[in-house]
């Protein structure tokens, strides 16, 4: 029999830990041998399976992980970078869903490809990867078009434009032979001006519990094409990040994409 994974969860108490909990007990690929949350956290020392009694429990410091074969993180740049401290020390392989990350620590996790393999995607849905490959295709067809990206999520979340919203903007303008950096509008307020040329718009909504939602608008001259992708469940996330996990474990230092693992075992 082949044994099960020894998976860490970076971001353990938060949503997508819970979303990633939810679907372990009842996965054998994995088992569950660290639960990472915040120093200072509520949740530190609890145990993440009440009532069971050699549950693991949630622990801040790292230092107190046995040994581990894969590290899923969904927490945030503080826990993200204490993650992959652990993962650099000990060679373990590391799949991340963080977004909004600075570029300190962008320039570090580059560079960690080096040593570590490493597996970060800013939606692990396959709505989304299906949408980033339409996306791509109708910004070459169309590439006077003018693009704008509208997401919306729930009142709780730390970062805006959402990752996804910036990939998707990064694989049109890609896409047009352009980058981000050249084409980006994140902000329109007061005397605008006309629209320019070539821009790729951004527009954010927060509320509520709004999971995730993504709409590029192609817009032309009489016509519009609007390409949308709606998440209404966080398992979504989760399932992609844990087959991600399964199939990064023991792999070859590198960055690895998503793409990689939709296309099957290598
Ligand atoms: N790529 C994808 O498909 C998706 C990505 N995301 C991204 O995942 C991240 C987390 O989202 P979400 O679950 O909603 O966030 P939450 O705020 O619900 O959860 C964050 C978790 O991280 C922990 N945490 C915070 N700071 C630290 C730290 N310094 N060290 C260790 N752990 C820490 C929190 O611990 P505690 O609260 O106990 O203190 C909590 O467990 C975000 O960047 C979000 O954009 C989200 C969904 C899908
Ligand atoms: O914070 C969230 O919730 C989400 N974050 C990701 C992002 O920033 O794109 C992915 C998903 O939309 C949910």
């Amino acid at each position: 029999m082949i044994r099960p994974l020894r998976l860490a969860i970076s971001g353990a108490s938060g949503r997508m830990g819970h979303a990633l909990l939810t679907l372990l007990d009842d996965d054998a690929r994995f088992e569950l041998v660290h639960a990472a949350v915040a120093p200072g956290s509520v949740h530190d020392g609890r145990p993440v399976f009440a009532g069971i009694a050699d549950s693991p429990r949630y622990a801040h410091d790292w230092s107190q992980a046995p040994q581990v074969d894969v590290v899923v993180d969904f927490s945030g740049p503080a826990g993200l970078a204490l993650a992959l401290d652990h993962c650099l020390a000990h060679g373990i392989a590391l799949v991340s869903g963080t977004t909004g990350i600075e570029a300190a620590l962008e320039a570090r996790l580059a560079d960690a490809g080096k040593h570590i393999a490493l597996l970060r995607a800013a939606n692990f849905s396959l709505g989304v990867a299906v949408l980033t490959r339409l996306l791509r295709e109708a910004s070459a067809v169309l590439p006077a078009w003018d693009l704008e990206i509208v997401e919306a999520h729930h009142g709780r979340k730390q970062d805006a434009p959402s990752g996804t919203a910036l990939a998707l903007g990064r694989a049109a303008a890609e896409a047009r032979q352009t980058t981000l950096e050249t084409t980006a509008v994140y902000c329109r307020e007061g005397r605008t001006g006309e629209r320019v040329g070539g821009a790729i718009g951004f527009a954010v909504v927060r509320g509520g519990d709004i999971v995730g939602e993504h709409t590029a608008m192609l817009i032309g001259q009489g016509e519009r094409l609007e390409l949308t992708h709606r998440a209404t469940d966080r398992s979504i996330f989760a399932r992609g990040a844990l087959q991600a996990a399964h199939w990064l474990a023991g792999r070859s230092a590198g960055h690895w994409q998503l793409e990689d693992v939709i296309a099957g075992p290598r």
